[in-house]
């Protein structure tokens, strides 16, 4: 059987899909479809309930087709109402489209921090953190779209033996201060594969850079203003690439800020609740499953986990959060079931708000420069390939001066990567990535054109932007786009005149 329900004005959509099963809605069997002959959208999805379809049946213009076992409903959405309807409110409250809803009316509004991207000072910005980037961006907007309260946190590393290694580099290399000032992100990079080459050859720089990390671990470092200044410059560094994919974080914290000195507290918590074993080489260790995590190493120092715990701590202390989300790779999977299962064990309930979302791997990005190593240089190349995409056609050829490479490239490898099922690795193809870029210029070109249109074509375009802003969660590039539709004469038509 299917349902057929015509004519919808946008309030009616909202009452439908309150009233049915909400994962029927949501399900891989939903699809979104443009019927090419009647130019209208269709809405297919599986009905799950008797209770559904006599939600369906109450619906005014419903109609009920039988076909096959299976009950399905086709909620059709007249192009010349629905999609001015829905261009017009998401373009005149961009912010609040989804919370005024009444579909959003029922969701509890939460405070929900996103930990996301976190990269490490002086290691290369690899693909899991572009990854973690892009989807932790989503995830926030979407997260802030129904109404949440949300708080953007990135977590750089900047702590362990990699640290002690980054300052016996920078001492062999004699770096001064003005020259990291001037470029901060390669030049520790530079200092940091300086130390390991020569630690290859001479083992006393490993043990130097033990000596070093455990001084910061202890506070007897004698240059932690220095260090300081250097933590500054990077996240200078790192804002204008985040500006650059519309990114902007709430809060930047250091896995630094919960070295040992700073998390006694912790230990002294786990001794407490018993949960602290003494390994016989002098680590300290606790049981999560069948598994012994280290926690305190032999000579005192911290690892990674033990930071994190310290960090979730302080987040719950700082912002009481009923979510706390890490956008972090698969391969985090095991480190974050101990994290949550170290919290629990403390008997903090707040610890069932912790979720890790995860995802899988991109292989093959590199750049004509070679393996890619920083963001910047990602961006760069999507930039530069871009121009070239649209060089290929006269329709869309570009000047030197014109913006719009930076911006479809950028939007192009984050389509690219929102495209993929999350949770899957995948390979980098520029090629595929930049296939965007041509389309996206067209839809911007035919909207500053009106009078290349024909009514069907302006039709389908309109609901494309629709699409976009779904896409454009990149919110400085939203808004752009939504201020060239606002101004725009279609759009004025449209509002006008709904049944052109
Ligand atoms: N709270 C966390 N552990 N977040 C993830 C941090 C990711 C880490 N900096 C890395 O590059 O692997």
């Amino acid at each position: 059987m299917a349902m057929r329900v015509k004519d919808f004005r946008i309030s009616q959509v909202w009452e439908v899909l309150r009233h049915l099963d909400a994962s029927a809605v949501g399900s891989k069997r939903t699809t979104l479809k443009f019927n090419k002959v009647n130019q209208n959208i269709e809405l297919h999805f599986p009905v799950s309930s008797s209770a559904d379809i006599c939600a369906l049946q109450k619906i005014p213009g419903s109609e009920v087709c039988h076909q096959g076992k299976s009950a399905k409903a086709v909620v059709t959405l007249d192009k010349t109402q629905f999609v001015p309807e829905v261009v017009n409110s998401v373009i005149s409250k961009p912010k609040s489209f989804w919370i005024d809803s009444p579909f959003c009316s029922d969701i509890k509004r939460q405070k929900v921090l996103v930990e996301f991207s976190s990269p490490n000072i002086a290691k290369p910005f690899h693909m899991g953190h572009l990854r973690s980037t892009i989807i932790g961006n989503y995830v926030s907007n979407l997260m802030s779209s129904l109404g949440h309260d949300v708080h953007r946190i990135n977590y750089l590393g900047d702590w362990g033996t990699q640290f002690g290694l980054l300052n016996v580099g920078l001492e062999l290399g004699q770096v001064s201060d003005e020259q990291i000032a001037a470029n901060p992100i390669q030049v520790l990079y530079e200092s940091y594969v300086l130390a390991n080459r020569e630690a290859e050859k001479d083992p006393g720089i490993l043990s130097r850079a033990r000596q070093i990390f455990k001084q910061m671990e202890d506070g007897d470092f004698a240059e932690t203003e220095r260090w300081e200044k250097f933590r500054q410059y990077t996240i200078s560094e790192l804002k204008q690439t985040y500006h650059r994919l519309g990114v902007v974080f709430d809060e930047y914290q250091w896995e630094s800020m919960f070295g040992a000195k700073d998390i006694s507290s912790v230990i002294a918590e786990l001794e407490g609740m018993n949960l602290l074993n003494d390994n016989p080489d002098g680590k300290r260790v606790v049981k999560v499953g069948n598994r012994n995590v280290t926690l305190v190493k032999s000579d005192g120092s911290t690892l990674y986990l033990t930071r994190d715990v310290a960090a979730a701590k302080h987040r719950f202390q700082q912002h009481k959060f009923d979510q706390l989300l890490y956008v972090v790779e698969n391969g985090q999977g095991d480190h974050f079931i101990a994290l949550k299962h170290i919290l629990k064990g403390l008997d903090h309930p707040w610890s069932d708000g912790i979720t890790h979302i995860k995802f899988g791997r991109i292989h093959g990005m590199s750049t004509r420069r070679g393996q890619a190593v920083f963001l910047k240089d990602i961006l760069d190349e999507a930039r530069e390939r871009s121009t070239i995409r649209q060089n290929i056609s006269k329709n869309t050829r570009v000047g030197s001066d014109d913006k719009s490479a930076e911006v479809l490239g950028v939007s192009a490898v984050i389509i690219n990567d929102l495209k993929q099922r999350r949770q899957k690795d995948y390979t980098f193809d520029w090629e595929k990535a930049l296939q965007v870029v041509v389309l996206l210029k067209e839809v911007c070109f035919i909207l500053t054109s009106p009078c290349m249109l024909t009514d069907a074509r302006r039709q389908w375009l309109t609901f494309a932007v629709h699409t976009l802003q779904a896409m454009f969660f990149a919110r400085e590039q939203w808004s752009e786009t939504s201020r060239r539709v606002q101004r725009h004469p279609l759009n004025r038509v449209a509002s006008n005149s709904p049944g052109n």
